[in-house]
């Protein structure tokens, strides 16, 4: 239950409030009563200060405005609180899109306009790569599509209650519990039109209890793929979903078990795809990428194009170049790339991906790609080599970053490093090692691949030596000729 906020009175808050210098933004006349939101936390939460000088997160608010607040967690550094009263707006407010979003764990910033999101986002990383004393160039491009209907894949919650009752859904926000959505505004509307059929489906089932979750993927064409964790068989309804598949015109799949999951498409007219796939863009060249439920998948398709069209503008690559694509997947990056180079090695630590790597390339008539199995969080000699033999780099790892990897740069042959991030903290921290390398940080661009989230994905070029004053980078011939 959440607790009320400390009291205190109108003129100490006030007092507080003021004390935030002369470089605040925040209007000058402070609503007695109010506290004001000073900027955004790095996750999306407002922040503000308590009378005795304690931060305080406070959800869904933002910079500028004035709120009574409501305190529902207290830690020892800061507080953490919910908006109780606005009292006034900012500018940036917009009425979210969603109906479900006051309770809906899925998005977090549906609040704030989508430009000041976009802000907000390179705000943060240029802070965070400042904080490691790294500049970031005069130009941070940004990389933006539809804040609607783009996620191609989302994994909704399935929980029976103790009456029976069936929920799906994403989690309540701060909460185990899911919220029933029959709508969702960042879902492909192929897989948003299945909420509430899939609900109705799952409480026509049997032993609806059995089901731990279900995947949704879009195919390119906005094609539907459906898959249902099933926990434990039941032939009864697995022949429910087969008929639900036929009915809904859909692939679906299930993956039955607890300990080794087997995956069975069931069969039905418009069903069961042999594979998924999907297609990017390498400069004219189409490539299509074979993939299977589980894999990694970037979820924002348009955003991965710009992605691709941008790594390959930035990094000029020269048909005698060799590039290492480090945290390859099922081959994103390394094949939309294959065609500019004279060879890629591509290393994923999940096997079966190198396999989906390797036949994706095969497919695509690329026998110059090679995909090889490895774990990344260590460097090993046959890591160290890969390194020696390679001229440039493409990294794109986990949240945890590619620390090990990017303090080895240095005895690399690599002349750049091209970083796709989805966490921020983790990128600056890489960068630095970067730099100690021998790198300098060239281009750095924003990716919005999760519009309404604080979710930031980013991509950073990094070249050796010292980027030029004009344009910040040299050409690939004067590359060439460093090398
Ligand atoms: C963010 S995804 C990027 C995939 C690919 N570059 C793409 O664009 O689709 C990160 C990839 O790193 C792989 N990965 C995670 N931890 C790893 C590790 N320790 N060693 C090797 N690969 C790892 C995951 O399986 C996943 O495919």
């Amino acid at each position: 239950m959440a607790m009320l906020g400390k009291r205190r009175t109108p003129s100490t808050r006030a007092r507080a409030q003021g004390s935030q210098g002369a470089e605040s933004p925040l209007p000058q006349a402070i609503t007695p009563g109010a506290l004001v939101i000073e900027r955004l936390a790095h996750d999306g939460r407002g922040v503000t200060r308590s009378v005795v000088g304690k931060t305080v997160f406070v959800d869904r608010a933002l910079p500028g405005e004035q709120v009574e607040i409501a305190v529902h967690r207290e830690r020892r550094r800061f507080d953490e609180a919910h908006v109780r009263r606005r009292l006034i707006d900012a500018a940036t407010r917009v009425t979210p899109p969603c109906e479900h979003y006051e309770r809906c764990g899925g998005c977090d910033l549906q609040h704030m306009a989508i430009e000041a999101q976009r802000d907000h986002k390179r705000q943060v990383l240029t802070e965070l790569l400042a904080r490691q004393g790294i500049e970031p160039p005069r130009t941070v491009d940004l990389l933006s599509g539809r804040d609607a209907g783009y996620r191609r894949r989302a994994r909704l919650g399935v929980k029976v209650s103790r009456d029976g009752e069936v929920h799906l859904g994403f989690r309540v926000r701060g909460s185990d519990q899911l919220i029933d959505i029959d709508s969702c505004y960042v879902l492909a509307p192929s897989l948003a039109a299945l909420l509430q059929p899939l609900r109705r489906q799952l409480q026509s089932l049997a032993a609806p209890r059995h089901v731990g979750h279900i995947e949704l993927l879009a195919g390119d064409d906005g094609a539907a793929h459906v898959i249902v964790r099933q926990l434990r068989s039941v032939p009864e309804d697995a022949r429910r979903w087969a008929e639900f598949a036929t009915r809904e015109r859909l692939a679906l799949a299930l993956r039955e078990g607890r300990e080794a999951p087997v995956l069975r498409w069931l069969g039905g007219p418009g069903a069961a795809p042999a594979s998924l796939t999907t297609r990017v863009d390498a400069g004219g060249q189409p490539i299509s990428l074979g993939f299977e439920p589980g894999d990694f998948l970037q979820v924002n398709a348009e955003i991965n194009q710009q992605l691709i069209d941008r790594a390959r503008e930035w990094l000029e690559l020269d048909a005698s170049e060799r590039l290492l694509d480090l945290f390859a997947g099922i081959g994103n990056f390394a094949l939309s790339l294959a065609p500019d180079v004279d060879r890629v090695t591509a290393v994923e630590g999940s096997q079966a991906m190198v396999e989906r790597l390797n036949d994706n390339a095969r497919c695509n008539g690329f026998e110059t790609v090679e995909a090889r199995q490895a774990d990344l969080s260590t460097v090993d000699g046959l890591l160290e080599t890969w390194l020696a033999e390679h001229d440039v780099v493409v990294l794109d790892p986990p949240r945890d970053g590619a620390d090990a990897i990017c303090r080895r740069l240095g005895a690399s042959a690599a002349s750049r490093v091209l970083y796709v991030s989805c966490d921020p903290a983790s990128l600056a921290r890489d960068a630095a090692h970067l730099r100690e390398n021998g790198f300098c940080l060239e281009r750095l661009a924003i990716a919005d691949m999760f519009p309404h989230t604080a979710h930031l994905e980013s991509m950073v070029l990094f070249s050796r030596g010292t980027a030029t004053a004009v344009g910040g980078r040299d050409s690939a011939a004067t590359r060439r000729d460093r090398r």
